[in-house]
């Protein structure tokens, strides 16, 4: 009879670290694709992972073959489709590091309801402004974006500059002025640009009444690190993008929450 080799068995510190780092970082992946597209091509690729090994143990050479080559060739393949959730995953990795430090920074020299009420002073004009929208069903999308790119949004976009305000934010949206079609891009403590056009999404799961204001509003949170408020100019509702997903009809106390904690 065969003896049982108990090396195998045998695992220290490092290998439960491992374990868990590997966990850590598939849930991180599982979390950045969930509910997107990236989620059913994630699926195909794992059964094609699979049909190869089953072909390859049943001896089956020719599917081995062509499976193989494809396998060969896997891990470019992946880069290249997930070449947007590795860029998310990059910046959150990124930001995450970042941004845990300086709010750690701010709450030793600040205390919490300090860096709390400030945050307060900068979202409010901006949840007046929804709040008088959703009330009017003026359309309007939002996007805070950690980072400024000027290179991205340049082009696209009528610069700004300015301070944020209710009055502004309202005015820009107004359906009869220049600036109201497209997106207005906030970042830090000002309005950087109005009139933005951004990449659509081109998820299929959508609500279909989901148009292209929705749709960019998801787009611009896919790519970038960025979320998005969108006020339906058709039912006054808001819905909120982070990530690639969406929430939507959120209220204004939910609102407040996500912007304090992503903005
Ligand atoms: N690529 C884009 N980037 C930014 N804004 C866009 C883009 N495409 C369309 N929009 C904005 O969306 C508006 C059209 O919205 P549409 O009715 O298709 O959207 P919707 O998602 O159905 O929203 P609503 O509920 O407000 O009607 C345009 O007037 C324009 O302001």
């Amino acid at each position: 009879m065969q003896s049982i080799d108990f090396n195998l068995f045998k695992f220290n510190l490092f290998d439960v670290l491992d374990v868990l780092l590997v966990a850590l970082l598939i849930y991180q992946l599982y979390n950045l694709i969930r509910g997107t597209i990236a989620a059913n091509i994630f699926i195909g690729l794992a059964m094609v992972c699979l049909l190869y090994f089953v072909v390859r143990a049943l001896n089956m050479r020719l599917l081995t073959g062509i499976l193989g080559n494809f396998m060969n060739v896997g891990i470019i393949a992946v880069i290249v489709v997930f070449q947007q959730e590795i860029r998310r995953f990059l910046l959150l990795v990124g930001r995450n590091a970042s941004l845990q430090r300086n709010r750690a920074w701010w709450r030793y020299f600040l205390g919490k309801t300090d860096v709390e009420k400030d945050n307060y002073k900068r979202i409010k004009p901006i949840i007046d402004a929804c709040k008088s929208m959703k009330q009017t069903h003026t359309g309007a999308l939002i996007v805070f974006v950690k980072d400024y790119d000027e290179q991205i949004y340049q082009n696209s976009c009528e610069v700004m500059e300015a301070k944020i305000s209710k009055r502004l934010i309202e005015s820009i949206f107004q359906k009869n002025g220049p600036l109201h079609d497209g997106a207005v891009i906030i970042s830090g403590n000002k309005i950087k640009s109005a009139s933005c056009i951004l990449p659509l999404t081109d998820n299929t799961d959508l609500p279909p009444q989901f148009g292209l204001r929705h749709r960019a509003g998801i787009g611009v949170t896919e790519a970038n690190d960025a979320t998005a408020i969108i006020v339906s100019e058709e039912t006054g509702e808001i819905s909120y993008a982070k990530q690639g997903r969406v929430k939507m009809n959120i209220s204004f106390a939910e609102l407040e929450k996500l912007l304090n904690k992503d903005y």
